[in-house]
């Protein structure tokens, strides 16, 4: 449920006409380069329980570090396009047209295989979101940025949770079978995972002192804890989802990266997780959205 307060639209603080077209294209590319940076950075942390690094490939046998990179590379228009898109206050249908798009852009540069499927639909929400918010002139706060998502998109992304008619897909098999929430909720709900779980454990993590690595693999764990992962439950079911939650929650239960011992405990889980071929990208994709809010949010500030 979602605060009736952070629904609420936020102060105009600059008005949109003064904003010139090209200070509007300058915006849209800043952010759609922090969006790949914030992929970037989700790639190259390790470890990354299953997941993919350019230290390995984790639990996956198709794809490594470089099918990543290409796949990245092949989204830093879409990114620029729907933050334009999200500035000129397009309806939903026309970013799911550009979410369509990128996803065969990506499909094309990894040779059909699915690397950022869920990072198409939530940082494509998320630029859409920062081109709106600054067109109209509201702050970029984390806050102001779920209100402004959820103002302009909330109720076509509660249509899109409930897709009558859509392409079957991993997700809404899993759904179907599981009753577990997974992208299309998350979008619904204005990334609660992102902005009520995901950024609170990088805020700690950093008021703590810890690196940004530390920070990062912080915030994945404690995603890991409480999301539904749509891949975990693909691969492993129920049972996989439990393997991921209670080695999360484990990993936190002893201090996170504040126990000495962190790199050894996250190392294993790595290791049993690449054993029981668990793979959670849907956190390791609500990673990056962290990423890229804090870049955003950043943007702001002088
Ligand atoms: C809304 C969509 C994301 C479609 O979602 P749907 O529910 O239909 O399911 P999927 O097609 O399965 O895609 C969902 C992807 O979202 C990530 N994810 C999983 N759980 C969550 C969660 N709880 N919250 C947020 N995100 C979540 C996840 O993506 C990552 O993992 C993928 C790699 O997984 P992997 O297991 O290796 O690969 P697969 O090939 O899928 O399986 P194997 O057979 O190999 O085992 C990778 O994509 C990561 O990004 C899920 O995969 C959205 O796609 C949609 O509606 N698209 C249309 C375009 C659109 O509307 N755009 C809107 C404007 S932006
Ligand atoms: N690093 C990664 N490894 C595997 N699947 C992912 N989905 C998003 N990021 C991923």
């Amino acid at each position: 449920m979602i605060p009736q307060s952070s629904l609420r639209p936020a102060p105009r603080v600059t008005p949109a006409p003064h904003l010139s077209h090209a200070e509007r294209t300058a915006f849209a590319r800043e952010v759609a380069r922090l969006a790949v940076r914030s992929l970037h950075a989700e790639l190259c942390l390790y470890p990354k329980p299953g997941l993919v690094s350019p230290v390995d490939s984790g639990s996956h046998d198709d794809m490594d570090a470089g099918t990543f990179m290409r796949s990245m590379f092949s989204l830093r228009h879409y990114f620029r396009k729907i933050c334009l898109a999200g500035w000129d206050g397009a309806p939903f249908a026309q970013l799911k047209q550009l979410g369509i798009a990128a996803e065969t852009a990506m499909l094309k540069a990894t040779s059909g295989i699915n690397t950022h499927r869920g990072a198409i639909f939530s940082l494509g929400m998320l630029c859409a979101t920062a081109g709106r918010a600054r067109a109209q002139g509201t702050p970029m706060t984390p806050a102001a940025l779920r209100a402004a998502m959820l103002i302009r998109w909330g109720e076509e992304l509660a249509m899109h949770a409930a897709p009558a008619g859509a392409a079957p897909s991993n997700g809404l098999r899993v759904a179907a079978q599981y009753a577990v929430s997974g992208a299309r909720e998350e979008g619904a709900l204005g990334l609660p995972s992102v902005f009520e779980v995901g950024l609170p454990a990088m805020l700690a993590s950093r008021e703590r002192g810890a690196t940004v690595t530390e920070e990062r693999v912080d915030t994945l764990y404690t995603l890991m804890a409480h999301i539904s992962d749509s891949n975990i439950y693909h691969r492993a079911g129920p049972h996989g989802a439990q393997i991921v939650r209670e080695h999360a929650q484990h990993f936190l239960a002893q201090g996170g990266t504040a126990n000495l011992n962190w790199l050894a405990h996250a190392v294993d889980s790595h290791r049993t997780f690449v054993r029981h071929r668990l793979s959670p990208g849907g956190a390791a994709d609500l990673l990056a959205a962290c990423c890229l809010v804090q870049s955003i949010a950043a943007m702001d500030k002088p």
